[in-house]
């Protein structure tokens, strides 16, 4: 199945009502050091509000409460996969995406038959502390070449000014945090994200 090309990741279900409206159509809910109440109540309202807009909500990390609120898509890193149960993913309807950073990573990954990969970071990142040196744009082609028709998502430090090189080198779909949540106007990134990609979006 087709991910939209581009992939907004937000910090909290708070962005929504101003980034619904503009189009968004993939977005993950990636929520750190919340406890487990307001994760339930924040996640189930993203659900609400991305069905009404026709968005696709990915939910990042909590695959239990993913399934427990009727979610249709998670996230998952190579850590989160050590104590995650595919099977329940599985039998519970959930498509998955999964992060990779080298090639055993994605081997593993693949034999999850993930419904998209991530490789990251593409560029430096300011969100958070990574052991992984930046991968480069070349390194997408060479992931491309190995996930075959597995869309492929490109994450890490990606701008608008990065992005088109990237589509060129072989993402599918291009994943965002902090080019538009700490942007000026993130209305106006948003914008010209969606704009840049529009010729993707089928
Ligand atoms: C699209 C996408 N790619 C990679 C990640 C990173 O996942 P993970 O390695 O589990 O790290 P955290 O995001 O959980 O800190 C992602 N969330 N989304
Ligand atoms: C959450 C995350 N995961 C990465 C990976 O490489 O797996 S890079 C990353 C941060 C992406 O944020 P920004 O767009 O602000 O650089
Ligand atoms: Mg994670």
């Amino acid at each position: 199945m087709m991910l939209d090309p581009f992939y907004l990741i937000i910090d909290g279900v708070k962005w929504l009502p101003r980034f619904l409206p503009l189009g968004l159509k993939l977005v993950q809910l990636r929520i750190k050091d919340k406890p487990e109440a307001e994760l339930r109540v924040q996640i189930a309202e993203a659900k609400t509000l991305c069905a009404e807009a026709g968005c696709q909500l990915i939910v990042n990390d909590y695959w239990q409460l993913a399934l427990e609120l009727g979610c249709d898509y998670v996230h998952l890193g190579q850590e989160d996969l050590d104590d995650a149960d595919v099977t329940a993913i599985r039998d519970g309807g959930l498509r998955l995406g999964v992060s990779t950073h080298d090639d055993r990573e994605l081997d593993r990954a693949l034999a999850l038959k993930p419904d998209y990969v991530a490789l990251g970071p593409v560029y430096p990142t300011i969100l958070k502390a990574m052991k992984w040196a930046p991968q480069g744009v070349e390194k997408v082609t060479g992931w491309k070449e190995k996930v075959g028709d597995v869309p492929l998502v490109a994450i890490g430090g990606l701008t608008i000014e990065r992005a088109p090189a990237v589509f060129e080198a072989g993402a599918d779909s291009i994943s965002v945090v902090t080019d538009v949540l700490l942007a000026e106007s993130p209305e106006t990134r948003l914008r010209e994200w969606l704009e840049l990609t529009a010729p993707r979006r089928k």
